[in-house]
């Protein structure tokens, strides 16, 4: 309950559309309960053939006559050493007369505007249904106006909780990420906040408006006799406790029915990224059987929170039509009889006319009306609250490697932080200092690296595959912060810096390039929106993009589709490589960037790396041969460690691991370059 309160708390930023939605549900409220009292004086006038003038007149009357009446009673009383009896009768007469007093002042008020009433009875009826049919017209106005005005207010809410929660998932550092998944975090944003909208929706709206008419109503039935009113809900308090059993069954079921929608959503991405591998391996029909079974599972669920938000419908329904009955029977044992007392407790002070039994019997199907109609807002309500639970697991997520919220630096150190934070890291010494780390607690990726490279020094990183080296990368660019020792740039710890001054530092390109679903300029221009167009035309062709980027239909125009779809390979590469040149990075890391480009490209793009790479430090990760030619050294990493540093000849030599990955290679390379 509480993070739906707290995301509808937001609602208070727009106090406009707020107050306009609150005023118009009293508003419709009033007039519900005052379209219902208006039949009142309809009845006194068609019961008993009178005007409105006539009926207030015979009204006053009547209670100066009980006045006189007690008055006389009371003078019959002796002026001392009353009886124990006498003294109960002297007290029951002193409060009838201060009633029919009341009767009389009350009367007296509406007297000025009855006199404004035609005085023939037929017209009055006449005039009261123009009324009435007013108030009904002016009701639905207020109706439209609160439904615009919660809306107003809802979407507005709801397009900040958006902003909010994807600002919030740009944010997540990758060992969240890793844990949510994209198919929980989509669901959430698709599914979950709209569901959180709609019980927003029905919190401003019916759940202000319907008990509004439940209050109004209950005064206009108190005002005849709040003791029958009671009488009459006592089916009121074991109803609220099966309503709330069936909704807290209504919640557990909804928190796995999200569960079901995160695993459905996560089937058909993976079906639709990987379509032309399913088709491929004829994996077709089990993919779709696979969906079918988790939309089953879903639809199951689905109909089984339906069946108990159904079963809330008759209970409620059974209650208000117990309550009218039970104020029809009482009213109808009180009238017929004119009595003022059921099963021995005393309900009115006078016996109830046929008009204001028929209006407390109104206002009670008033009361009825809008509480069966509160089952639906209880159903949206349980939905968004266990929404909103969902979506605050992602808002209330603390990101590890959030700076504001890392270590508060010592006291003697108090600037420390505010200097890394400034810092560009113009250097680019790079370090690794027995660092260790594993994506999962009981996992060892990286077990005590121990990796120095120098301002402006090219080395590549080499090693069996899953040895650990795009793990060194990832800690490089602060996307997790090791267990054990650290990672320094320019000797600062990276756990004390910002990681988007980290990251500005540094240009990554991965195995499996990201593309966006833009034009070839926004994708080169990702991450340097100011670049003038020249720098970005430099950049391509430093990468050797420019020369395909101009045989497209639209040049650097060309739409690259979903995930670069529309690109090859290799294409993508250039494209990431001319986005990390474009950066003008002080460290830049290649992880297999250039793994899919063809050899002859890819000894042009070496031939600009080794300008490019001259005065900055460069981290290669690769099984390729051929880029050692770039490098001052080579790194080689076995089950998570540096085992060995040096040139290649004398790797061949010294490093076994080294060895058994390039022996081969090398030999085949040093007879091509002798040929
Ligand atoms: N997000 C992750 N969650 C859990 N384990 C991971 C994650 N990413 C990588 N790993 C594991 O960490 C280990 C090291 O992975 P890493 O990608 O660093 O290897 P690598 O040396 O770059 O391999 P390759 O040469 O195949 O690219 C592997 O065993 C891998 O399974």
């Amino acid at each position: 309950m509480k993070p739906f309160l707290r995301i509808a708390r937001g609602l208070g930023r727009y106090p406009l559309a707020l107050s306009a939605s609150i005023f118009c549900s009293l508003a419709v409220a009033m007039l519900w309960g005052g379209n219902i009292g208006a039949v009142y004086p309809v009845l006194e006038v068609c019961l008993n053939g009178k005007s409105v003038q006539q009926w207030i007149a015979d009204d006053i009357d009547e209670a100066n006559e009980g006045i006189d009446k007690y008055r006389q009673k009371l003078a019959t009383l002796p002026q001392a050493n009353l009886t124990e009896q006498q003294q109960a009768d002297r007290e029951d007469w002193l409060s009838e007369i201060e009633s029919l007093q009341d009767t009389i002042t009350n009367r007296e008020r509406v007297r000025p505007y009855a006199d404004m009433l035609p005085k023939d009875p037929f017209y009055t009826v006449l005039v009261f249904m123009v009324i009435l049919l007013a108030a009904t017209a002016l009701k639905n106005i207020f109706i439209v106006a609160n439904l615009v005005s919660t809306t107003w207010a809802v979407q507005k809410t709801t397009l900040d909780l958006q902003n909010q929660y994807t600002e919030k998932v740009l944010a997540l550092d990758l060992a969240s990420y890793d844990r949510f998944g994209t198919s929980q975090l989509v669901t959430h944003f698709t599914e979950s906040i709209e569901h959180v909208s709609k019980g927003m929706h029905v919190l401003l709206g019916a759940s202000v408006r319907e008990p509004l008419k439940i209050i109004v109503c209950g005064f206009g039935a108190a005002f005849i006799s709040w003791r029958l009113m009671l009488f009459t809900l006592m089916i009121a308090p074991p109803t609220a406790l099966l309503i709330s059993t069936l909704s807290r069954k209504i919640r557990r079921t909804l928190k796995a029915h999200v569960s079901d929608s995160v695993h459905l959503n996560r089937l058909v991405f993976q079906s639709v990224m990987s379509l032309p591998a399913i088709q491929a391996y004829g994996m077709e029909k089990p993919m779709a059987h696979e969906v079918d079974d988790a939309g089953d599972e879903r639809m199951r669920r689905s109909v089984k929170i339906s069946f108990w938000i159904a079963m809330t419908k008759p209970v409620t329904e059974l209650a208000g039509i117990t309550a009218v009955a039970v104020s029809l029977v009482a009213g109808a044992y009180l009238v017929l009889n004119q009595q003022t007392d059921l099963l021995g407790i005393q309900m009115t002070e006078r016996p109830l006319t046929i008009s204001q039994m028929l209006i407390f019997f109104g206002m009670m199907v008033g009361m009825s009306d809008p509480a069966r109609k509160l089952t639906d807002v209880y159903s949206n309500l349980q939905i968004g609250i266990a929404a909103a639970d969902r979506v605050s697991e992602v808002l209330d997520e603390e990101s590890r490697l959030d700076f504001a919220s890392a270590n508060e630096p010592s006291p003697d150190a108090p600037s420390s932080r505010d200097r890394t934070n400034l810092i560009p890291f113009k250097d680019g010494k790079v370090e690794f200092k027995s660092t260790a780390f594993g994506y999962r607690a009981d996992q060892t990726v990286l077990n005590g690296v121990d990796l120095c490279v120098q301002p402006g020094e090219t080395v590549c990183i080499v090693g069996a595959n899953g040895c650990g080296k795009s793990t060194l990368a990832k800690l490089l660019l602060r996307f997790y912060d090791p267990h054990e020792g650290s990672v320094t740039i320019d000797g600062i710890d990276l756990v004390d810096v910002d990681p988007k001054i980290v990251r500005r530092a540094i240009s990554f390109v991965a195995q499996t390039p990201a593309m966006i679903d833009d034009t070839v300029s926004a994708n080169v221009r990702f991450g340097s929106v100011d670049a003038s167009e020249e720098d970005v035309y430099r950049a391509a062709k430093l990468a050797r993009a420019d020369e395909f980027i101009q045989k497209l239909s639209e040049k650097y125009d060309t739409e690259v589709g979903f995930d670069g779809n529309r690109l090859s390979g290799g294409q993508k590469q250039r494209i990431a490589l001319a986005r990390a040149f474009l950066r003008n990075p002080t460290i830049l890391i290649l992880d297999e960037a250039t793994n899919q480009i063809d050899q002859h490209s890819e000894q042009l793009i070496y031939d600009a790396l080794r300008e490019y790479t001259r005065d900055r430090t460069c981290i290669f990760v690769s099984h390729r041969p051929e880029v050692f030619e770039l490098c001052d050294r080579i790194v080689v990493m076995d089950h998570g460690k540096v085992v060995a540093d040096g040139q290649p000849e004398e790797l061949l030599r010294t490093c076994p691991p080294f060895a058994k990955l390039f022996a081969a290679n090398l030999e085949m390379l040093s007879s091509r370059n002798a040929a």
